[in-house]
Formats: C-alpha cells, sequence, structure tokens
C-alpha cells in the first residue's frame, strides 16, 4: 500500500514572485515555459485591463487604510502592475501609499500585516545581518537604493518600532513610481532596536522587539554594523536614511556622512524641497533671500534643517554667515530658544538668541510664545515643523500679515492631524496675501475669486529626482552642491507670476519633473567631482535609466 503524505499543492514560483509574475497577463506560450499549465483561467488580459480592473478594485475599498492594504497586496502580487496604476492615478494614490495614509498603515501594521516586504534587521541578534541581506541572492552590482528606519520619529506620529518599514516601502514606492527607480534593485529595511511605546509592548499581536529601544552604544555599533554590511555587500547603494530620531538622525549623518553614501531624507531632502518653495515664494514677495527673516516652529530634525538650507541660501545670496544665522529664530517646547537654556540640543545651539536681546518680550509661564516672536520679529518666513496641530493660530497669521506684506508660511508638519493649519484658514486669516505650502496634499483653496494651488513642500517631491540623478552619475557622496541643484531646479519648474499659482511641481507631472531634477543633480555630481560615471548625453541617460512599468520579453 502507498503510504499518504498530507501535501500542499506547489504554486509555480513565478506566481509568488512580485517581480516577475504576469497573473492571467502570461500568453498561453508562455504559460506552458512556466510551468503553468491549468494554473490559470483560460483568458488572457492585457496589462491595460488588468490595471482598470485592479483601479476598480481599488476604488471599491471602504477607506484609505483598505485602499493602502488592497494596493500593498497588489505590490506584492505583481509590481508592473501595482506600479502601472500608480503611475497612472499619481495625485490620487500618492496620498495612500504614502503620506498621509501611510501613517494609519505604520500604526495598524502588525494587526494589517499580511506577508512581510523587506529586510527585518534586529537588535537583539546583529550578526544575522550579513545572513539576511544573502537571502535576497542578490550580487554586489544590484542594488542601487536601500532605505532604512529606526522607526524613532515616523512622520509626525512618533515611535512605531516594527510598523516604521512601512516608510521604508512607502518611500521607494515613490522613487519608482516619481523617478522610475528600477524595483528589482531596492531594498526596503526595517532597524528593530525596540520600541518604547507602551501599547505596543502591550499588544499580543506587535511584530517588533518586545523591548524599550535600546540606545547608547550597543545602539551605536548596531547602526555602525548596518552600515559596514550594507555598504560591503551593496557597494553602489545609496543609503537613505528615513524618520530617526532627532539626535541620532543628525549624528549618523554628520560621523558616517563622509564614509559612506549616506542621504538623510528628513534632513537634507526636507530641507532642499522646502527651500525649493521658498525660493519660488522669494521671487513673489520681492524681499532678497538675503534679508529674509525665519522662525522656525519645531526645532527638530526636520526644523534645523531646513534653517541651515535657508541660512545657507542667505548667504549665497550676500548675507555673511554670522549675520544669516541671526535672521534665524528657533522655538521648541521651551519656547524661544535663548543661549542661557541648559536643555538645548547641540544642533540647536547655532541658532539660540542672546538672552539680552529677549529681556523686556512677555513671557507665558517663562516661556517666550510663537506669537510674542512674530510680533517682535515680523518673521518673512514661518515654518512648522513641530507636528503641534493648530500652532499657527488666527493671531499669529494676522501678526505676520502685519509685519510683512507677503508672508511665506509653510505648515509642513504631517500627517493631516499635525498639521499647524489648513491652507485656506491661512490665506483667509491673511487676507489672500500668504504664500503657502504644506507637507500633505490639499486641494486648492478659493478666497477673492482667485484660485490658490497648494505646493506640496514633501520631501518626495524632490528625493526621487535626487537619488536617481545620484544613481546615474554614481556619485560616492551626496554633496551640498547636488542638494542646492536639486532644489533649484524644482523652483525654476514653477511659473509664480499667475496670482495664486503654486510654489512647486504638481504631484501630476512628478515624473517629468523628476528627470528634469536628476539632469541637473547630475550636472552638479560632476561639478562637485564625486561622479563615477560621466554620461555624454546627461539628459538621456536620465530617462534611458528610468524604469517603465510594462511586461518586459524574458519573464521567465
Ligand atoms: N514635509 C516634509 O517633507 C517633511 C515633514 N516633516 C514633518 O515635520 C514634523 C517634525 O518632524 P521631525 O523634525 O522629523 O521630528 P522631530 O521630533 O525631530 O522634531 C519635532 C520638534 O518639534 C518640537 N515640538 C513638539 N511639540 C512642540 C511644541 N508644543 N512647541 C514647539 N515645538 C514643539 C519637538 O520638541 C521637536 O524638536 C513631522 O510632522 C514630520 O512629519 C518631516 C520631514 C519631512
Ligand atoms: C515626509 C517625511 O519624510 C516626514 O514627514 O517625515
Ligand atoms: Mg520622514
Amino acid at each position: 500500500m502507498t503510504e499518504r503524505h498530507a501535501r500542499t499543492p506547489a504554486t509555480p514560483g513565478v506566481l509568488t514572485d512580485p517581480l516577475r509574475n504576469r497573473g492571467v497577463a502570461f500568453a498561453p506560450e508562455e504559460r506552458e515555459a512556466l510551468g503553468l499549465t491549468g494554473r490559470l483561467p483560460s483568458g488572457v488580459l492585457t496589462l491595460e485591463q488588468q490595471a482598470q480592473r485592479a483601479y476598480r478594485q481599488m476604488q471599491v475599498q471602504g477607506s484609505d487604510l483598505a485602499k493602502n492594504v488592497y494596493l500593498e497586496q497588489l505590490h506584492d502580487r505583481n509590481e508592473t502592475l501595482y506600479f502601472k496604476i500608480l503611475a497612472e492615478h499619481l495625485p490620487e494614490l500618492l496620498p495612500i501609499v504614502y503620506d498621509p495614509t501611510v501613517g494609519e498603515a505604520i500604526e495598524k501594521y502588525s494587526h494589517e500585516y499580511r506577508r512581510p516586504r523587506g529586510i527585518f534587521l534586529s537588535i537583539d541578534r546583529p550578526d544575522d545581518m550579513e545572513k539576511a541581506f544573502a537571502t535576497l541572492q542578490l550580487g554586489p552590482e544590484d542594488v542601487d537604493l536601500i532605505v532604512c528606519t529606526d522607526a524613532e520619529e515616523i512622520l509626525g506620529i512618533g515611535d512605531w518600532g516594527v510598523g516604521g518599514i512601512q516608510i521604508s516601502v512607502g518611500k521607494l514606492a515613490v522613487y519608482t513610481a516619481a523617478a522610475g527607480i528600477d524595483p528589482s534593485r531596492v531594498v526596503a529595511v526595517s532597524l528593530d532596536v525596540g520600541t518604547d511605546r507602551t501599547s505596543l509592548l502591550e499588544d499580543p499581536l506587535y511584530l517588533g522587539n518586545r523591548h524599550p529601544r535600546v540606545r547608547g552604544a550597543d545602539y551605536d555599533a548596531f547602526i555602525e554594523k548596518y552600515l559596514e554590511t550594507a555598504s560591503s555587500t551593496f557597494p553602489d547603494a545609496l543609503l537613505h536614511f528615513e524618520d530617526f530620531g532627532p539626535s541620532n538622525a543628525r549624528r549618523i549623518l554628520e560621523q558616517y556622512g563622509g564614509r559612506y553614501r549616506i542621504f538623510n531624507d528628513d534632513m537634507q531632502g526636507t530641507g532642499a524641497i522646502t527651500l525649493a518653495a521658498a525660493l519660488a515664494a522669494v521671487k513673489v514677495s520681492g524681499v532678497r533671500m538675503r534679508d529674509q527673516k525665519l522662525v522656525v516652529f519645531g526645532a527638530g530634525t526636520a526644523g534645523v534643517g531646513i534653517a541651515d538650507q535657508l541660512r545657507d541660501a542667505m548667504v549665497r545670496d550676500g548675507a555673511d554667515p554670522e549675520q544669516a544665522a541671526g535672521q534665524v529664530w528657533l522655538i521648541d517646547k521651551q519656547g524661544l530658544l535663548t543661549r542661557d537654556m541648559t536643555d538645548l540640543r547641540d544642533f540647536q545651539q547655532t541658532y539660540a538668541r542672546d538672552p539680552a536681546e529677549v529681556a523686556d518680550w512677555v513671557r507665558d509661564g517663562g516661556a517666550i510664545s510663537l506669537l510674542e516672536t512674530v510680533r517682535r520679529v515680523k518673521p518673512t518666513i514661518l515654518l512648522g515643523t513641530s507636528t503641534v496641530h493648530g500652532a499657527f493660530t488666527r493671531e499669529v497669521v494676522e501678526a505676520m500679515s502685519k509685519g510683512t506684506e507677503r508672508p511665506i508660511i509653510f505648515p509642513i508638519s504631517n500627517p493631516t492631524s499635525r498639521i499647524e493649519a489648513m491652507p485656506a484658514d491661512v490665506i483667509a486669516w491673511s487676507k489672500g496675501k500668504a504664500l503657502v505650502a504644506t507637507g500633505i496634499p490639499v486641494p486648492p483653496v478659493a478666497h477673492g475669486g482667485v484660485t490658490y494651488r497648494i505646493g506640496q513642500a514633501n520631501n518626495a517631491l524632490l528625493y526621487p529626482g535626487l537619488g536617481l540623478g545620484t544613481i546615474v552619475s554614481g556619485a560616492s557622496q551626496v554633496t551640498a552642491g547636488m542638494l542646492l541643484a536639486a532644489a533649484r531646479s524644482v523652483a525654476d519648474q514653477v511659473d509664480v507670476s499667475g496670482p495664486g499659482a503654486s510654489l512647486l511641481p504638481s504631484v501630476e507631472n512628478l515624473r517629468e519633473s523628476s528627470a528634469i531634477t536628476a539632469t541637473a543633480v547630475v550636472e552638479a555630481a560632476l561639478e562637485d567631482g564625486v561622479a563615477t560615471c560621466k554620461p555624454t548625453d546627461i539628459g538621456e541617460a536620465v530617462r534611458e535609466a528610468m524604469w517603465q512599468p510594462v511586461y518586459t520579453d524574458g519573464a521567465a
């Protein structure tokens, strides 16, 4: 008698490999060659037909989170189809796969979990790192880009432990949708060092390391091991850092930026996109860059990263460095930051004010408020990177509008629940004078017979082009010159002459915008002497490098 074993019927590998899978788009002869005979319904659809069907299936999902989950499942099934519908509906779907819905997907990660995507590196098993990368079965030249996070400061929603993998996945989806970075040459990484969020630690379904965040020497050794392992395994890869806590974000970039090919999106990408918006706004306001007065509300990673870029822009426009730093005022939880404070972070010190200068300013419970600072300073630019919803009140906006003709107001905290003010309010309170950009996508605002288009000052409008340019030039580092070139290129892509014009390019044209930005970045990399590839026709090299969501021959 033959022995009967309980066996699960095998699923042919190609159907479970999202990079090669075409599902019912496989032609009969491909099905035969791939061992798929009888494993698919007989009908054969085109990619267009599949895309129409998938888009309709997505649309009937009951919430943005459900749409995100649906799209992630499609991502895990068939990447070409996923990127096809993303590319065709980018303005509608960017907010679903990325900011703001990705924030909710991160919060619910362990509960909505379907299957893993990316590499999970645990601080409890640092010696597994090489093995984990080896499971990808990729050669040293096969990876262009790795996005990692330790998830301590996800968007404006804080510490979300292993759920942070979805920010790495989301950032990479934007790289591909917006700049054609080849999805088979990228890796998403979670650096799981624990979490300080009690609700996760107490959740029986939580999928990450169930202990508080490891800090200090063990954390530093883990990060150093990651940098060494990632860069020796994939020497061509750009190492993108996302949503680290404020002290680690800056420390890692400053300590290792010269040695490894690192890009910190929250400092450098955000600084550059906000500089782009400011360059465009300055054309409208008519106040020279060197004369700008900047108040930053929320002096963390993004806020000070932006302050640095704007200060450098003032210097380039003729301000001396000391004067430029003196035209920046930082406000954090303690109120306006002054030099006599004992709890300043090192990166805040450059901009802390002399206590004598503010001796007679009104204090509320000991702190100098945003409103008092705005009344005294009369800033030309007000930046929100605090995660404090509603912090830019009517009083603040009215006070700013009194002090300057065209106030530049950028509430860029994400997601929507964290924004400092909604553009419709800022425009109404400033009587249509404010020049506004936000981190989240917002619809146009009608006021006084003018339609105001609100540019999205989200690093997603810049980092894809910057990354593409870095990859095409083979740049050994992301230099200040490359960041500046990207910012200038984005700013030059908008025409701000009409009333209510957007300060930034629209998401609709993001692919074209990224190609232009990437070209400028390659030129800057060549100029800065960090490029290792020197294309004869840079624009053509950039466009040729852009992956397209189409089925190509040789799926087997
Ligand atoms: N639009 C974009 O492209 C980007 C937007 N962001 C957003 O900026 C915000 C901050 O992000 P990070 O700088 O990474 O975080 P962070 O934690 O480094 O900085 C936030 C800062 O705000 C301060 N803060 C908190 N409550 C405050 C209060 N009541 N008054 C004044 N300051 C207060 C914190 O102490 C901290 O220094 C987030 O909402 C994030 O989503 C960050 C990066 C890119
Ligand atoms: C957009 C982004 O990187 C952030 O909010 O952290
Ligand atoms: Mg971020």
